[in-house]
């Protein structure tokens, strides 16, 4: 497997890195040979795989909607796919209780989609969109499951057909009853599908009818990018 980009590692504290913090952080541990010897190989091997995982999850994509071949991964290469490695340190369920803070509010990620591995702790939850703004807890079966959802792009592309997931890291559900002491740490690793840069982020023609008439505008992936992170940090 040929590594053709290095990804960006974001090891940053979720809830207390500032972002140069966690830009220094994911510096020190793809420079760091010395202290994890094999770690930025590795990164670059995992970051190579879920890539191509999600590029087969993009043909099947294709299929289910009757696309031409390759029209969806066409718009994914050159990558310019992202992957976060996070570490939620422990926090106290007091300070939770307050509500003026949470392991990750309600988002939706703007990649295409997003392939998610967490710990066996648990606390990612996705809104019922059967009951706006409640959410519904993922249980870690098994570390190895992985965990897939579409996101903004994704949404933009198909004219508002697919819906991104919205989602958010709250107390893991068998400590929900607990209102004292601490909640552990907590890890996930996380991988952001996305659009080649120059790629419009605009609705493809096929979603858009007479009746269903484009509800986004055919921006470029890295201006969205651009916009998408000014708004966010
Ligand atoms: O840590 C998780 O399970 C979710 C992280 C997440 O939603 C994100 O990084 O966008
Ligand atoms: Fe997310």
């Amino acid at each position: 497997m040929t590594v053709t980009q290095l990804p960006l590692v974001d090891f940053g504290l979720f809830l207390h890195g500032s972002i140069d913090q966690r830009e220094q952080a994911a510096k020190k541990l793809v420079d760091s040979e010395e202290d994890l010897p094999g770690f930025k190989a590795f990164i670059e091997q995992y970051f190579d795989l879920v890539q191509d995982v999600s590029l087969d999850i993009m043909r099947a994509c294709e299929v289910g909607f009757g696309m031409p071949e390759n029209s969806l991964v066409d718009r994914c290469i050159p990558a310019a796919s992202e992957l976060r490695m996070l570490h939620y340190p422990p926090v106290s369920l007091e300070r939770l209780q307050t509500g003026t803070i949470k392991r990750a509010w309600p988002h939706t990620d703007f990649g295409i989609i997003t392939l998610l591995f967490q710990d066996s702790l648990g606390g990612l939850e996705f809104e019922d969109r059967n009951k706006p703004f409640t959410f519904v807890p993922i249980i870690p079966s098994d570390e190895n499951e992985l965990i897939v959802n579409t996101s903004q792009t994704f949404q933009r592309w198909t004219n508002g057909v697919v819906r991104a997931g919205l989602h958010q890291v709250n107390v893991p559900p068998h400590m929900s009853a607990i209102t004292e002491g601490y909640i552990p740490e907590r890890y996930s690793s996380v991988f952001f599908l996305k659009a080649h840069r120059e790629v419009s982020v605009g609705p493809i023609e096929q979603f858009v009818t007479e009746e269903r008439p484009a509800i986004y505008p055919s921006i470029t992936a890295l201006q969205y990018q651009q916009e998408m992170t000014e708004i966010l940090y």
